[in-house]
């Protein structure tokens, strides 16, 4: 298959420990204030056959199927997070028993592709609000819902895992101070310990992030795509926590959120372009070269005597998470992007396509400090034939802003076009 990387056996950590299975029936109870069993829904089966394959049941209604999932955590230390989060939220308990410890959402996605918003969105309008004001109040049910779901992981980690990330409007990206105030107030409606406050790692929100982590707020920085960039995003959070003043430290936490298929995508492009045996022989192997790279960085910034004075204050690292995961190119094996990025310490959110893929053929073994030299090779041979990285990082990164803020911009005008309706219809 092109562009894997090989897989070579390495040193186990120490065990992560395994999540008891009492948190599987309290995650269950703490969505169920009704008693009300859970149930598989339908529209959710038809949606993931992982939900179909998790679906079997104990009595008591927490589902006990064994997956890879649990042993990435348990032997490997990597967090497992579901990609997707969309109505009905009960929809992630089948993924919570599964293995899944945390999840990142995307509701301009979720919103445009269900109608399961339709509900809220028409007594939100009735009552009077806008549509923007209505999208934030869909957006931030959605995240108080799935925090309840994950509080039993983040209690039981102390902090360390069970997050659910929502991001500040896409429209903020190239704004600091814009970024930091929109931060600081869906931390404030939340009002959950274990939300992530998702920034981008733009020029511009790079001192958002500390200021955001200064004040004690914790993050998913997302849409990173260079190792230059990723290096700026830890001294943000390093200062942060200096910054913060805060005598306990340990409940300000952050994930680095690194793009990988992505990276794949535009390089490949690059070398098919320039089209010489060598560029095409580095097809596929750009994403996962530079993701190792970046978890050297990790090991590196997070270590010493800055680090370690920040560590005496209770101080959590700032774990690298794998997004984009999911394979682009059919020619590649599906689990491209998660196999070989595996570590203690790290997440890989995954939506379904890669979630399926690794519980069905996926390999839990450490790979991430596997093979570094040889990513040393590939990404120095990727320079030397042309490919600025800092470049292809900021073309990513722009396209990344556009995309988002594209989809933020359309979901608005359709939900302002929806309330004019409703209000026409109503007579309001
Ligand atoms: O929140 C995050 C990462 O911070 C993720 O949801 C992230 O947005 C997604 O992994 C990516 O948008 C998915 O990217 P792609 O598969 O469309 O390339």
């Amino acid at each position: 298959m092109a562009g894997t990387v090989p897989k070579l056996a390495a040193p186990r950590p120490a065990a992560a420990g395994p999540l008891p299975s009492q948190s599987l029936r309290s995650a269950a109870l703490a969505f169920a204030p009704s008693a009300r069993r859970f149930r598989v829904s339908l529209a959710a089966r038809a949606r993931s056959p992982f939900i179909a394959m998790a679906s079997a049941k104990e009595g008591n209604g927490a589902v006990t199927k064994r997956t890879t999932l649990h042993d990435l955590y348990e032997q490997q230390g990597q967090s497992p997070w579901y990609d997707n989060l969309c109505r009905p939220v009960t929809d992630l308990l089948p993924y919570i028993a599964n293995g899944v410890r945390g999840v990142t959402s995307n509701p301009t996605k979720a919103i445009s592709s269900s109608n399961a918003y339709d509900g809220q969105f028409k007594e939100l309008i009735s009552a009077g609000k806008d549509a923007e004001s209505a999208y934030w109040e869909l957006v931030i049910k959605d995240i108080q819902d799935a925090c309840k779901l994950f509080e039993p992981i983040y209690d039981e980690t102390d902090g360390a895992d069970g997050y659910v990330s929502v991001e500040v409007s896409p429209r903020l990206a190239n704004d600091t101070q814009g970024t930091v105030e929109a931060a600081k107030w869906l931390h404030k409606v939340v009002n959950r310990p274990n939300v992530y406050i998702k920034i981008p790692a733009t020029a511009e929100c790079v001192p958002s992030i500390k200021e955001v982590i200064a004040n004690g707020i914790s993050v998913n920085v997302t849409l990173i795509f260079s190792v230059a960039r990723y290096e700026a995003v830890i001294d943000a959070y390093l200062d942060g926590l200096e910054a913060s003043g805060l005598s306990d430290l340990s409940r300000v936490t952050s994930v680095a959120s690194f793009f990988v298929s992505r990276v794949d995508s535009l390089i490949d492009k690059m070398l098919e372009k320039i089209g010489t045996p060598e560029a095409l022989a580095l097809r596929g192997k750009a994403a996962v070269a530079q993701a190792k790279i970046a978890n050297q960085l990790y090991l590196k910034k997070f270590s010493g005597p800055r680090w370690e004075a920040l560590v005496k204050k209770g101080a959590k690292k700032q774990r690298l998470l794998w997004a984009s995961t999911s394979v682009k190119n059919p020619a590649y094996l599906d689990t491209l992007y998660v196999d070989p990025l595996i570590g203690p310490d790290t997440v890989s959110t995954m939506p379904d396509q890669a979630l399926d893929a690794f519980i069905d053929h996926g390999t839990v073994a450490r790979t991430i400090d596997a093979n570094v030299s040889e990513a040393e090779g590939i990404y120095s041979a990727l320079e030397k034939l042309g490919i600025d990285w800092e470049e292809v990082g900021k073309q990513l990164e722009h396209e990344g802003v556009s995309s988002f803020k594209g989809s933020f911009d359309s979901l608005l005008t359709s939900l302002e076009e929806k309330g004019n309706a409703l209000k026409t219809a109503a007579n309001l």
